[in-house]
């Protein structure tokens, strides 16, 4: 057998590069997913693409031979009939291309969201949610929805399919000129390709440098706080409303200018654009001039040519050199979101099941965690033992370290250094899944789900009597009947008080008590109740969750005082631990804090809250 180009590794290597550098770039990447956003719709759009790229070619030759005919008196059935097919076809074809490319564009979007939905909630930890160059990955990435930097992708895409059509027709038209002289195709299609390099910067605009994802992030912000509801508020309260919509039209103004400042035609490369197609046409124009005058061509032919010389223009810079890049662009980073993602967000777990667990202690050894950045270490040799079946209340001051305790406890994070230990095992050795289905929290800053109260509480679904139980558990069997959405926006949905919110986020750890968690983390689950709601619903906690290892965080120490234990962090250690009665008789910090309170509800008249 004959050795091949593919066998001769000199000659190949080449070729290898050129292909591997045209999958590296975003163009390609784009076009390889858009059939899995629908096969169908993706085959009928490129089909479109070659058939109108095709008919201007077509309806030149076809002028032409109508032309022709007229000259030679031959009959003019047949070239009428193609020339009125060629152009009713174009016509037709436009409007459908948009639609499909519309059509298309919508479905990208669905794909594109999917995937960014499944790399932002698919790792199990979630220090890819917090770094800021992720953010940013992230801004960028939503371009495609947001609409701020550019037109969203169902629009994008009719750009794009124009824009293609456009290079097609103009390669077409640009080949007829093959018949005239082999020159000339190359002379006027090379002098309209390449106003696509010399115009470039005009088409170019990195919306992804810092300055526009900040501007862009600060624009999305400040149009959340203007239209949600949450915000509005402080937004009246403290006369923000003019600083919102300042902040909003800025950001976007500053995007303007951005844009402007980068994509404006600059003198220099239009002159030399002009002065080249000026130079082209004008050499192509008069040779097919000079021959039609010394009747080396007939009319229909010089018609024919002159047409194509004028529909080569189809070649010349436009839509295609920023639709292109920008869809291709956002496309590109979601597909590098998820492995980016991925990596930031994983948690070394392991594939022992956490079934039965917690039956000795939980142990905190020796940990050393910081959060990324350069905010320092928030615990450097934390130990503590929470016993099974125990309530351990944690006490500390603002920033002490406490909601991370939580977080590592709950698989969020991992420690540096040191082990979260479950009966002697590493967490990071057992399944996160497994334990995660033990382990349930009240987190300080709980999620309000625009679900109706039935999933408030079991968001997987349970029966009706465990969602019931777990309400009344939660002394919050009367908020709301279990089908109302808790969320005025929608049809019969209500909203509730902050305390009753607490109670549901309550009524949600405790389903999850009911259905099999046996560790249960309570941060601040009580802040936003009042004195008396307070002692009422921590009486119900801990009915409720007794038998389960139970961390409680929290600053109300009447609350903390009926915990079998409570620890002191202070400075990212433990700085006392004890009963309540062990911790007051030591005279330190926890006495200190109990006091201060005590004396502060006194002094108010509350003193029954800390008895
Ligand atoms: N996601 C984060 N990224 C960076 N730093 C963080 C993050 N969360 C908390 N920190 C920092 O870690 C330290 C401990 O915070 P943590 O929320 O655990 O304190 P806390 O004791 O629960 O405080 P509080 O009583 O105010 O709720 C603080 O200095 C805080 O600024």
């Amino acid at each position: 057998m004959p050795p091949t180009l593919r066998d001769d590794p000199v000659r190949a290597a080449p070729r290898a590069g050129v292909l591997r550098s045209l999958r590296a770039r975003e163009e390609w990447k784009f076009f390889a997913v858009l059939p899995r956003a629908s096969r169908g719709l993706c085959a009928t759009w490129w089909a479109l693409v070659v058939v109108r790229g095709a008919l201007p070619a077509m309806a030149t030759v076809t002028v032409a031979h109508l032309v022709g005919a007229v000259e030679h008196g031959a009959s003019l059935w047949s070239p009428l009939i193609a020339v009125g097919v060629v152009f009713v076809t174009l016509q037709a074809l436009a409007p459908l291309h948009t639609e499909v490319s519309a059509n298309l564009g919508d479905r990208l979007a669905l794909w594109l969201h999917d995937r960014l939905l499944i790399a932002t909630t698919g790792p199990p930890g979630m220090r890819h949610l917090e770094s800021r160059e992720m953010a940013d990955q992230l801004t960028s990435a939503r371009d495609f929805d947001l609409g701020i930097a550019g037109p969203p992708m169902n629009l994008t895409m009719g750009f794009v399919a124009g824009g293609l059509v456009e290079a097609v027709a103009g390669v077409g038209q640009a080949a007829l000129l093959a018949a005239y002289a082999w020159w000339a195709p190359l002379l006027v299609g090379g002098a309209w390709a390449a106003t696509h390099w010399l115009l470039r910067e005009s088409s170019r605009w990195d919306r992804h440098t810092g300055e526009a994802l900040d501007a862009q992030r600060r624009a999305e912000y400040t149009y959340r706080l203007a239209v949600d509801a949450p915000a509005a508020k402080e937004i009246r309260l403290f006369g923000l409303s003019e600083w919102t919509v300042g902040q909003f039209s800025a950001a976007r103004r500053h995007l303007v200018d951005l844009r402007w400042r980068e994509t404006r035609l600059r003198q220099r490369p239009l002159r030399w654009a002009v002065a080249l197609l000026v130079v082209a046409n004008g050499v192509t124009l008069w040779a097919l001039a000079r021959d039609a005058a010394s009747g080396a061509l007939d009319l229909g032919q010089t018609l024919l040519f002159a047409q194509a010389v004028i529909g080569s223009s189809a070649l010349a810079f436009g839509g295609l050199n920023w639709a292109l890049p920008q869809a291709a662009h956002s496309a590109a980073t979601v597909l590098a979101l998820g492995p980016q993602m991925a990596d930031r967000g994983r948690i070394g777990s392991g594939t022992v099941p956490a079934d039965g667990a917690v039956r000795a202690a939980i142990r905190f050894r020796d940990v050393g965690f910081g959060y990324p950045g350069d905010g320092g270490p928030v615990f450097d040799g934390l130990d503590l033992e929470i016993p099974a079946g125990a309530s351990l209340a944690v006490v500390g001051l603002n920033g002490a370290g406490k909601t991370t305790l939580a977080k590592l406890l709950c698989g969020l994070y991992t420690p540096a250094r040191g082990a979260v230990e479950i009966d002697g095992a590493d967490l990071r050795g057992l399944d996160l899944e497994s334990w995660r289905r033990r382990i349930t929290a009240v987190f300080q800053d709980f999620i309000r789900y625009e679900l109706p109260l039935r999933e408030n509480v079991a968001p997987l679904g349970a029966p009706d009597e465990v969602i019931a139980a777990a309400l009344a558990d939660a002394g919050a069997g009367q908020v709301s009947d279990l089908d109302t959405v808790l969320s005025r926006g929608y049809d019969g949905g209500t909203d509730l008080s902050g305390g009753q919110w607490q109670r549901v986020a309550v009524a949600r750890a405790l389903a999850a008590v009911r259905q099999g968690a046996d560790v249960v983390v309570l941060d601040e689950p009580t802040a936003q109740m009042d004195v008396r709601g307070e002692a009422e619903i921590f009486a119900r906690i801990l009915r409720a969750t007794q038998g389960c290892t139970t961390v409680l965080i929290s600053h109300r120490f009447s609350t903390v005082r009926h915990a079998d234990r409570i620890c002191v962090l202070e400075k990212g250690k433990v700085i006392e631990l004890g009963t309540h009665d062990e911790l007051m008789a030591l005279d330190g910090r926890y006495r200190e804090m109990f006091d201060l309170q005590a004396s502060r509800f006194v002094h108010e008249g509350s003193d029954a809250v800390v008895e």
